[in-house]
């Protein structure tokens, strides 16, 4: 049996502002796509699709170098892009990750415990870490209108682990929805398993598992290579 990950790298990284795709900005001299791989494949993922910017597939593959994956266009959207890869999973697959290649740090550790957690019958698992600010919701002009009660709330992260079937299912249910018109607002693809009315349970997250997106973050990720093991 295989345990395989979906890697959406389709993004074009606007809040970076690299003029180019996110998942090829380089940190300590490797892209980030090929960071997040590392990543998966030490945590014990056996097959990887990485999901590439329309266009750019020849630039993905060469910044992956040796690694073994299989390279599929994206889409406009990550639940579109995540949707095109389903079709490349192997087909003895028996456990399916989705990782943000945005999470290029995240440790092996995190990887393993989805795995576990989806090996021990969960058909949906998502790395949680706790909300560290006060959240106030707001209305017009920023104006605050409530203080959010932040004790049953949690931030998640990525990998995510599915039963391929769950998977599967999540996505197909997206795409009609879509057919028909209607909106599909998960951000996240334990969102599209909620929606099936599939539990979805947490391990633990981990702060290095943060999403690149702002010039800050990369900086940030930089630095925490430059520092070595922590
Ligand atoms: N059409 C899309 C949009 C996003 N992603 C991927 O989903 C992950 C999380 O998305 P995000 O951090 O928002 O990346 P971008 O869409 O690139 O960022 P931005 O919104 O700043 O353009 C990233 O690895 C990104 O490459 C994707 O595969 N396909
Ligand atoms: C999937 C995700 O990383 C989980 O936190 C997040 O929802 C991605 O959000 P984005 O707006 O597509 O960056």
């Amino acid at each position: 049996m295989t345990v395989a990950a979906i890697v959406p790298a389709a993004g074009r990284g606007e809040r970076l502002g690299l003029g180019r795709p996110k998942a090829l900005a380089v940190v300590g001299g490797l892209a980030l796509v090929a960071r997040a791989v590392d990543g998966l494949v030490a945590g014990g993922v056996d097959a990887v699709v990485v999901v590439a910017p329309p266009g750019d597939e020849e630039a993905v593959r060469d910044a992956l170098g040796a690694r073994r994956a299989v390279v599929v266009p994206g889409a406009d959207d990550r639940v579109g892009s995540v949707g095109a890869a389903l079709d490349a999973l192997p087909g003895d697959t028996d456990v399916v990750l989705v990782h943000d290649a945005a999470r290029c740090l995240c440790p092996p550790e995190v990887v393993r415990a989805v795995i576990d957690a989806v090996r021990a019958g969960h058909a949906a698992v998502v790395p949680a870490t706790a909300v560290a600010d006060t959240l106030k919701r707001t209305g017009d002009a920023g104006v605050v209108t409530a203080t959010v009660d932040r004790s049953g709330l949690a931030a998640v992260q990525t990998p995510q682990g599915f039963d391929p079937a769950t998977l599967r299912a999540a996505h197909e249910r997206a795409r009609t929805l879509r057919a028909g018109g209607g909106p599909v607002v998960a951000t996240d693809d334990a969102g599209l398993a909620e929606d099936l009315g599939v539990p979805v349970v947490t391990v633990p997250g981990d702060p290095r598992a943060f999403k690149v997106t702002t010039p800050l973050d990369l900086a940030m990720a930089e630095a925490l290579v430059t520092a070595g093991p922590a």
